[in-house]
């Protein structure tokens, strides 16, 4: 029987899931707050997390957080409300494995959780990797990648398909939610060592105190908390592909030890006098300017020369607008599935804002958009009601993208966007056409507080 822990502050919303979940013949311990979470964490092995991401004396975040500096890798699931969308979707960024807007319907919530179970996990790693089974094949990988047909996703496919057989390290550029994750997956499903793990790891999540452990592996007793012997990365993807998500994270020193190893093609684990032979093919992504940070000597220029053997740039979707319609009604499909509806598709004003929109979460912007309106939506055919305020009133209040390259008035804008949303960023670099990444880079550069 599969054992999970629900942590969910609301007495009689908690109880009534615990019995819905008991009938389902899970065993569910309840907790109400963190620091109890954390206790009996300790005490038992759980198959799954479930929590609230308000909690009393916490978020689910730092939950999820904690559970991951852990060495469990139980999958932690969030609960969330629809306001809190975008911070379930950064949850998910640091390896949350799914979320569930409130109110959810009780096949919803099963499918969610047997989904999570059912994900497979080395139980070495601590920290949330997802891991592609061996016997993943390519024909499930090919319905969950689609490939477009405007000119740029042509483009796409054509350098996926050139490179994927060569054992040539790639570097994936992109905006966030381009897609540059998928992409990577797709290389390896293509290529040789398709059949051995693909390991993801998100750089940008690990503390810089443990990298060198999450990497290379360590030793018990190597240091305070090493308590097991643990196999870094590396070497869990041997024979296959490392995928490193945000490589621009990397500290120095960090760089320093991924170049040797890459160049040695051997690594040491913390506390061991041995070192293991491995053979991977790395492939990494970052949607910040790489070369703009070795002109400025964060990044390692020859790092950067033995990562970018062959580099692939995932378009942004507004360069995309062909394809905007195929994704949009493959998010719809998947949506359905997930709910358990059947919706048939969109009215022509909700495909009109959607090409007009300039999606600055990309794909993933997308893909959200269309799982919260299929929720919302109790008739065949998704309208605009149901979309959110900033991508309806997008056109109404946009800054005209070309005033904002003037770069003279880069500054002026900035501070009138963040004044016109209450100094929201997220909202103010939907405003102006940018990242949330760019904005603050912006923001630093023009010392705004
Ligand atoms: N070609 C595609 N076909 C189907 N779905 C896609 C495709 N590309 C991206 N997606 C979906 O879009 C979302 C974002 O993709 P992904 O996480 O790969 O983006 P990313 O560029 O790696 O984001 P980040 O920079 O924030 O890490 C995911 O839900 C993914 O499944």
């Amino acid at each position: 029987m599969k054992y999970i822990l629900l942590i969910e502050d609301d007495v009689t919303f908690s109880e009534m899931l615990k019995h819905f979940l008991e009938r389902h013949k899970y065993e569910v311990d309840l907790s109400y707050n963190i620091k109890n979470a954390l206790t009996l964490l300790k005490k038992q092995n759980y198959d799954l997390v479930f929590t609230d991401l308000r909690l009393p004396d916490g978020d689910g975040i730092s939950l999820l957080k904690e559970i991951k500096n852990s060495k469990n890798n139980i999958p932690v699931v969030l609960m969330t409300s629809y306001a809190e969308v975008s911070t379930a979707v950064q949850a998910m960024k640091q390896g949350a494995f799914d979320y569930i807007s409130k109110p959810f319907n009780p096949d919803e919530v099963l499918e969610v959780i047997s989904n999570a179970l059912d994900v497979k996990k080395t139980d070495t790693r601590d920290t949330i990797v997802s891991k592609i089974s061996s016997k993943k094949d390519n024909s499930h990988a090919s319905t969950d990648f689609v490939e477009g047909i405007s000119a740029a996703s042509k483009t796409l496919k054509e350098y996926i398909h050139l490179v994927a057989p060569t054992d040539m390290s790639v570097l994936i550029t992109g905006e966030s939610g381009t897609g540059k994750e998928v992409v990577a997956k797709n290389i390896h499903l293509k290529s040789l060592r398709k059949d051995k793990p693909f390991i993801a790891v998100d750089c940008g999540a690990i503390p810089k105190e443990i990298a060198s452990s999450e990497f290379f592996g360590h030793k018990k007793g190597s240091f305070t908390g090493a308590i097991d012997d643990k196999i870094g990365h590396f070497e869990a993807a041997n024979g296959g592909t490392l995928f490193l998500d945000e490589v621009g994270n990397l500290t120095y020193e960090n760089q320093v030890q991924l170049l040797r190893a890459l160049q040695e093609r051997k690594v040491k684990p913390i506390g061991s006098n041995d070192e293991v032979f491995v053979d991977i093919r790395l492939i990494t992504a970052t949607n910040e300017d790489l070369l703009h940070a070795v002109d400025k000597g964060d990044f390692r220029e020859d790092l950067y020369h033995r990562l970018n053997e062959f580099s692939i740039k995932v378009p942004n979707l507004k360069d995309r607008n062909d394809d905007l319609i195929l994704y949009a009604d493959f998010f719809l499909e998947k949506a359905n599935k997930q709910l358990k509806k059947s919706i048939v598709g969109f009215s022509k004003d909700v495909l009109t804002l959607f090409q007009s929109y300039n999606w600055p979460g990309n794909l993933r912007e997308l893909s959200n958009v269309i799982k919260r309106a299929t929720l919302l939506t109790q008739t065949d055919v998704i309208h605009k009601n149901v979309l959110p305020d900033e991508l309806v009133n997008s056109n109404k209040n946009s800054v005209p993208s070309n005033k904002f390259s003037a770069k003279k008035n880069e500054k002026e804008l900035i501070i009138s966007a963040l004044q016109e949303v209450g100094n929201n960023k997220t909202k103010a670099a939907e405003l102006l056409h940018i990242t949330r990444k760019t904005l603050y880079n912006k923001i630093k550069e023009y010392s705004l507080s």
